[in-house]
């Protein structure tokens, strides 16, 4: 199977990252995304971040009904920063037969020198990269000089409309009491109110 990954805080999981997941899904042909919340995300540490239990639930709501979304919360079982090289790893090794993409939005394109072995992610996966509002896509001429001409064959680029969300700009609605209906699908909306997230 040709599976998509997508890794996040999701801290909450909001409507861009469901359409790009689908986009993705249907422009890169691919059978499955798999939704991977991350335990402790590494360019978060310090910062206060929803409990793991919280974010995949809010998750599950949000993709219950679409027969090729499933989450997979290993991230959530294992100790310390959660490297999306030591996932595709982990995935690989469980799944030998499948082929990977990992799915990232601009400001992860443009920041991707400065994860943890860039190079053996793109040995693990393809990459798909989509357009975030007010970030510029790098170049290849500009990928191509950071990891080799190897990165040719290894990335897409998925547009989709684009949408001006970010779970910070949710996180601080909520905060002053604003509206968030339509920014994520109302089962969340009524799971962050009932759970009185976000509110401090
Ligand atoms: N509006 C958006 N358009 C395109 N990609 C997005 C958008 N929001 C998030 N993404 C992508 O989704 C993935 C997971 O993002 P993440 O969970 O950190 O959400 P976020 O909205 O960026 O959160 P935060 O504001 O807390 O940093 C990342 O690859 C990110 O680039
Ligand atoms: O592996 C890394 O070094 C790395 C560095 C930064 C982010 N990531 C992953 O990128 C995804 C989005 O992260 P974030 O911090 O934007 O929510 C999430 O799955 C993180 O685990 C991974």
């Amino acid at each position: 199977m040709r599976i998509g990954i997508l890794g996040g805080t999701f801290d909450p999981v909001h409507n861009a990252h469901l359409l790009m997941a689908e986009q993705c899904r249907e422009q890169c042909e691919l059978d499955q995304i798999w939704f991977i919340p991350a335990g402790n995300p590494p360019h978060k540490e310090g910062k206060n971040v929803t409990s793991g239990k919280q974010r995949r639930e809010m998750l599950d709501f949000a993709i219950a009904g679409h027969p090729a979304f499933l989450i997979k919360d290993l991230e959530l079982h294992r100790e310390g920063p959660s490297y999306t090289v030591v996932t595709l790893q982990e995935l690989q090794a469980l799944h030998p037969q499948d082929e990977f993409f990992l799915i990232i939005g601009a400001d992860s394109v443009r920041d991707l020198h400065t994860w943890r072995e860039p190079e053996a992610i793109l040995e693990l996966a393809s990459l798909i990269g989509v357009n975030r509002p007010n970030i510029s896509l790098p170049d290849l001429t500009e990928l191509k000089q950071k990891f080799g001409a190897a990165i040719d064959r290894k990335i897409f680029w998925v547009t989709m409309p684009g949408i001006e969300i970010s779970s910070t700009d949710l996180r601080q609605r909520i905060h002053e009491n604003r509206s968030v209906r339509y920014m994520t699908p109302r089962s969340v909306e009524v799971y962050i109110h009932n759970n009185r997230l976000y509110l401090e």
